[in-house]
């Protein structure tokens, strides 16, 4: 396929995000307009050196430099420019549904209300319903690399804004902060009505699938490539129907894979595994949704069948509703129809 026509096919499927994490869709030129009117200054002259900045051996040299860029947004209106500026970008690459993270304590740390950070979240993403028609749901995530005493502090501080969240997840460090250290903190928001995920087999060991499944209880794994070399947990994930939302340019900028190449995507496809393809954090790793599912098809030369499935999975994962679900795969389902 020529490059332009697989672009062409990859901009016109109606898409699903289902890994984002809004503070990674902070784009340089954003936050220095933010930083101006909030009178901070960046550590970087120009947004070009910033640029530059973005270059990481593994996570937590990518986190370092995530939670300071962060740090800028202080007010309502900065997470809702932020959140605004995300849903424009995706709307134009024809994504129609996207479940958000966003890292309450990321801000709450800093002294920025839980209540500042997520009403301007959930104005843009109310405002891009109406507007854009994309529909959304809201994932607070818990920082792992915190307690979770910490945790629970935050699950209280969420409790007044219970009707916007839908679920919640775990990110941050993942070695050395396994899923189970968050079991208690994970069964109390499952009693407030919170749906569960949880990062783990990014860098992770698969043994952190395990307990995201055994002792979390999630009903998605962010990430989880390190499941193929695992066949008991491969078969678990293929009788319960798991999903794994992947991140095939974060992989290859954390270096979690050497080239895109060796992603997995394709062999899990082939297995039946609920595989879907996503951006986690895009403007730190070159590329929304339309440029993943490019680069991914390009290097593993994916079939329009394979990405008709990735498709699919992604609002079969999703947490719409059952008509919902069954009338955008219908929608992805024609447009294939329709290239023929
Ligand atoms: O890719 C990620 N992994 C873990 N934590 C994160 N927080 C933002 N992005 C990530
Ligand atoms: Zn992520």
């Amino acid at each position: 396929m020529e490059s332009t026509d697989l672009m062409n096919i990859i901009q016109g499927i109606p898409k699903a995000e289902l890994h984002l994490h809004i503070e990674g869709s902070f784009e340089p030129e954003l936050m220095f307009q933010i930083a101006e009117r909030n009178n901070i200054t960046l550590d970087y002259e120009s947004i070009d050196a910033l640029k530059k900045a973005y270059k990481f051996n593994n996570l937590q040299e990518f986190l370092d430099i995530y939670y300071t860029g962060a740090q800028v947004l202080l007010k309502e209106e900065d997470f809702y420019d932020l959140t605004w500026a995300y849903l424009t970008k995706v709307h134009s690459q024809n994504v129609v549904h996207v479940e958000v993270f966003f890292d309450p304590q990321t801000h709450t740390e800093r002294g920025v209300d839980f209540k500042v950070a997520i009403t301007g979240i959930y104005k843009a993403l109310e405002k891009a319903k109406e507007e854009l028609h994309i529909s959304y749901r809201l994932i607070m995530s818990y920082l792992r690399h915190m307690t979770e005493e910490e945790a629970f502090k935050t699950l209280e501080e969420s409790l007044p804004f219970k009707d916007w969240i839908h679920g919640v997840g775990l990110d941050s460090s993942e070695v050395g902060n396994p899923p189970s250290k968050f079991k208690e903190v994970f069964k109390a928001s499952a009693a407030q009505g919170y749906k569960l995920v949880a990062h783990a087999g990014e860098e992770g060991p698969a043994d952190y699938i395990w307990e995201a499944l055994d002792i979390l209880n999630v009903v998605r794994i962010d990430h989880g490539n390190r499941c193929l070399s695992d066949d008991a947990l491969v078969d678990r994930l293929l009788k319960e129907n798991m999903a794994l939302t992947l991140c095939p340019l974060s992989n290859l900028e954390l270096k979690v894979i050497d080239k895109l190449e060796d992603h997995p995507v394709a062999k899990m496809l082939d297995k039946g595994i609920l595989a879907t393809i996503h951006s986690d954090d895009p403007a730190y790793f070159g590329g929304y949704m339309n440029e993943n599912y490019y680069e991914t098809a390009k290097a593993l030369n994916l079939t329009k069948d394979q990405l008709q499935q990735l498709a699919i999975n992604a609002f079969e994962a999703s947490w719409l509703s059952d008509s919902h679900k069954k009338k955008h795969i219908t929608d992805v389902k024609n447009y294939f129809l329709s290239l023929n």
